[in-house]
């Protein structure tokens, strides 16, 4: 358990799903998320594992406030999102959570501190004046300080993506959102970036990983399995506060919060 980590029972989770399900209405409709109960707490690093088709990006759609659930809610940091407008998701969306895809989605004449600044031209939060100051912040906690001047054409793949991460950072998101954050990297570049997002953990940072490499699952400290729409976690690590529902082995309160066993302290560091 990281410092950061905050035990009072006060605050709400993160991220938590209640009911939440999705379907496509086709036709036919497509139950693609079927309902679940989930709660990911601050300073968890969660990943989400599933083959082709399982509903991964549906849930990535749900948990990144792309998408609102067609059955039960999704709150973020407290807020029920089905609530609000498309215009106070899209906002509550850029504050508090940070994204990283897979294809880094970086615009290639910019440099890596222009790439970063432009997360904070939206929404008026970081005076212009303190965007470059905040940019090599992000630049250096990734590792890329020295390269913050060098366009992502200039960069590895391991660099872009690092770049990608201060961009998803800039802003202080409550929740950083990995969309397979490794599948474009050959395996040692991918280490390097698995070893940055343990470091931003150890910093207290909410972690979910989507993928479908078992490898990168086994990183988490907690491993949700997704297959056709259903989410569940080993009966094992069901805890207070977690998983359940009607999609979930173990019931009511099942899956497993911060205090679940089978920790990251256990893989290598
Ligand atoms: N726009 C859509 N309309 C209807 N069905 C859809 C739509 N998008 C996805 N689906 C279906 O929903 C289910 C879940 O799809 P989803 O894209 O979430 O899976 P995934 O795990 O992300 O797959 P992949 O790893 O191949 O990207 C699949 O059966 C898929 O065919």
């Amino acid at each position: 358990m990281t410092e950061a980590v905050h035990e009072s029972v006060s605050e709400p989770p993160v991220l938590e799903l209640r009911g939440a399900a999705f379907t496509y209405p086709g036709p036919p409709p497509v139950e693609a998320l079927k309902p679940c109960d989930l709660r990911i707490e601050r300073g968890e690093y969660v990943t989400v594992v599933g083959p082709s088709g399982s509903g991964k990006s549906t849930f990535l759609n749900i948990a990144g406030l792309l998408d609102t659930p067609t059955a039960g809610i999704c709150l973020l940091d407290g807020h029920d999102t089905g609530a609000l407008r498309d215009s106070e998701r899209t906002a509550l969306r850029g504050r508090r959570i940070g994204f990283v895809f897979q294809s880094f989605h970086l615009l290639p004449h910019r440099s890596a501190r222009e790439n970063v600044e432009l997360a904070m031209m939206y929404g008026g939060r970081v005076r212009r004046g303190a965007r470059a100051a905040r940019a090599r912040e992000a630049l250096e906690r990734v590792g890329l300080g020295a390269r913050a001047d060098a366009p992502p054409t200039r960069l590895s793949g391991g660099e872009r993506q690092r770049v990608a991460i201060a961009r998803a950072l800039v802003a202080r998101p409550s929740l950083l959102l990995c969309d397979e954050p490794t599948g474009s990297l050959d395996t040692a570049t991918a280490e390097s970036v698995l070893r940055l997002l343990d470091a931003l953990h150890d910093d207290g940072m909410t972690l979910v990983v989507i993928t479908h490499d078992p490898a990168v699952a086994a990183r988490g400290r907690r491993t949700i399995t997704i297959r056709d729409g259903a989410l569940s976690e080993p009966s094992g690590l069901n805890g207070p506060g977690g998983l359940g529902g009607p999609s979930a082995p173990g019931g009511p309160g099942g899956l497993g919060g911060p205090g679940a066993p089978g920790g990251r302290n256990g893989r290598a560091a």
